[in-house]
């Protein structure tokens, strides 16, 4: 028997484009797929089982998304593999039938990837990197992370984690950029790069480079595992279920305040304080290694525009929205009547509690790639750093109302309870993060408190169009949150 033969594209297409939206990492749920094609396909094991790296050219609403795929081929699926099923393939000129399904959860094809690495093996288009000074073991199997996640990452035993981009971004991804140049720097809260995987595109003259000429596209990033860390949302989620299952008090609800919520066992201010104080020292070593320029008010007022744009755009595509715009407008216009020079510098661009982890050493910052949704230029460009507050802020408010707005049944009187104790919590731990940062030498949120609310809201918009195009079912947690804060 032959092992099976390519995929023939056509059948294919077909099958992708029923898989793909069911996809967590797909980001254009909100919409249908207009057209879907292949716009690269590398063979990067052959035999049997054999594997495909795919880049899909995914058109909708007029623009056109590149996904990456790594698409096992075998003649028998295994039970073990049939949860990762694309689907089953009739090759009728090849005369073989076989199944196509998402090696990201086959150890046996992804293995490989790490000797790939290590060697600096290129493979068609496909160019692998192994950082300078570094070795990589190629012994281990790896096995897609469970944390919640945009992307796809493999974890390599206890000593890598490989994080396969999905929706790729034109050029070098900043985040492969930001870990080497702080790793360079000696930033003791960022994990070791040890290597990385590109797409040529110096040959391609397609859609897929454009982060400048020929510009190499990065699709994979491997990193050192941090096997005593959890991630910061996990954490705080648990902390919350804490402070929620607390014993009521009888009679009427009390007032509760920020510092009630310090009773419960699992209380997270100080770990939200440190927290706060390695955010401070990360943007001083990216200032450091990327330098600080003074943005004129103008910038300020550009910034300004587009938060109003981005609200416009989000409030005709969720209706939900709406009824808050007016207060988050009077906000952005306040900023922008007082803006004034301010220093820039580059940040992590989308801070939230999901990226970061807490180690036996402490803080780890992750992830720097800037949000999934803005183009290259912006997730590059010098921010105020209070941005990154404000994103965790949000963090904040997104752990304390998570369990009450995903859980739509409960009694109101118990929903209101619970929302006064989302409030304590958040406010607690909001205090204590800003506490931290401002202690640690960043600039102090209180001090600048219109701008922070700004971004701020500004990230709550962007999270209402990220929920309504990656998760529709929590959509419910931004919009319960924006009530507290514009109500
Ligand atoms: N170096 C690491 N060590 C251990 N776990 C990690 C590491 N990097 C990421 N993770 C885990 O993977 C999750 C997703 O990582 P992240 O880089 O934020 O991916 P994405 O961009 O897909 O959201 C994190 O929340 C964390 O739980
Ligand atoms: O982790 P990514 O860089 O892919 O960021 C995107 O996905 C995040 C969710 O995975 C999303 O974060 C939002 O949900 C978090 C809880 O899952 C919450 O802690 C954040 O505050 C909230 O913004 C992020 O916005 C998005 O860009």
């Amino acid at each position: 028997m032959p092992p099976p033969a390519p995929p023939s594209e056509n059948s294919l297409v077909r099958l992708l484009a029923g898989w793909l939206p069911r996809q967590r990492w797909f980001g254009g749920k909100d919409g249908p797929i207009d057209d879907l094609s292949i716009g690269t396909i590398t063979e990067l094991l052959p035999g049997e089982p054999g594997m495909h790296h795919l880049i899909l050219d995914v058109r909708q609403n007029g623009e056109t998304d590149q996904y990456q795929v790594l698409l096992g081929v075998r003649r028998d699926l295994p039970e073990r593999l049939e949860g990762a099923a694309i689907g089953r393939l009739d090759v009728r000129e090849h005369g073989v039938i076989g199944s196509v399904y998402d090696a990201a959860h086959d150890p046996e094809l992804t293995r490989p990837l790490l000797a790939h690495m290590a060697d600096e093996r290129v493979v068609g288009p496909l160019v692998f990197h192994r950082a300078p000074g570094t070795g990589i073991r190629t012994d281990l199997d790896g096995s897609p992370n469970t944390a919640e996640q945009s992307n796809t990452s493999l974890v390599f035993g206890d000593a890598y984690i490989c994080k396969l981009f999905r929706r790729l971004s034109p050029g070098v991804s900043p985040d492969l950029e930001v870990n080497l140049a702080l790793s360079r720097a000696g930033c003791e809260h960022v994990p070791a790069v040890h290597g990385w995987i590109e797409l040529d595109t110096s040959g391609a003259g397609g859609e897929t480079g454009g982060g400048g000429a020929d510009e190499p596209v990065t699709l994979a990033l491997l990193s050192e595992f941090l096997r005593t860390g959890t991630d910061g949302w996990q954490l705080a989620l648990t902390s919350v279920r804490d402070w929620f299952g607390q014993p009521c008090h009888p009679g009427p609800a009390p007032e509760l305040t920020a510092d009630d919520a310090g009773d419960a066992g699992g209380d997270f201010a100080a770990e939200a304080e440190r927290l706060g104080a390695a955010t401070a020292e990360v943007h001083r070593d990216l200032a450091a290694a990327f330098g600080v320029t003074r943005a004129p008010p103008e910038l300020l007022r550009e910034i300004v525009f587009a938060m109003n744009e981005q609200l416009d755009q989000v409030s005709a595509a969720v209706p939900e929205l709406r009824p808050h715009a007016h207060a988050i407008r009077a906000v952005f216009d306040e900023v922008a009547a007082g803006a004034a020079a301010l220093p820039f510098q580059r940040v992590h661009g989308d801070y939230h509690l999901g990226q970061v982890l807490r180690t036996d050493a402490g803080w780890t910052l992750l992830d720097f790639e800037g949000e999934p949704a803005r183009t290259p230029a912006e997730r590059r460009a010098p921010a105020h750093p209070l941005r990154d507050v404000a994103g965790m802020l949000r963090s904040f408010e997104y752990a304390a109302r998570f369990l009450l707005a995903r859980d739509g049944d409960l009694p109101p009187h118990t929903a209101d309870a619970l929302e006064l104790r989302a409030r304590a919590w958040a406010d607690r731990n909001r205090a204590a993060f800003c506490a931290g940062y401002a202690a640690a030498g960043g600039p102090d949120p209180a001090a600048h408190a219109a701008l922070t609310r700004a971004f701020e809201f500004d990230k709550a918009v962007y999270e209402i169009r990220y929920e309504a195009r990656n998760r529709p079912s929590w959509l419910p947690v931004p919009l319960r949150s924006l009530a507290r804060l514009t109500g």
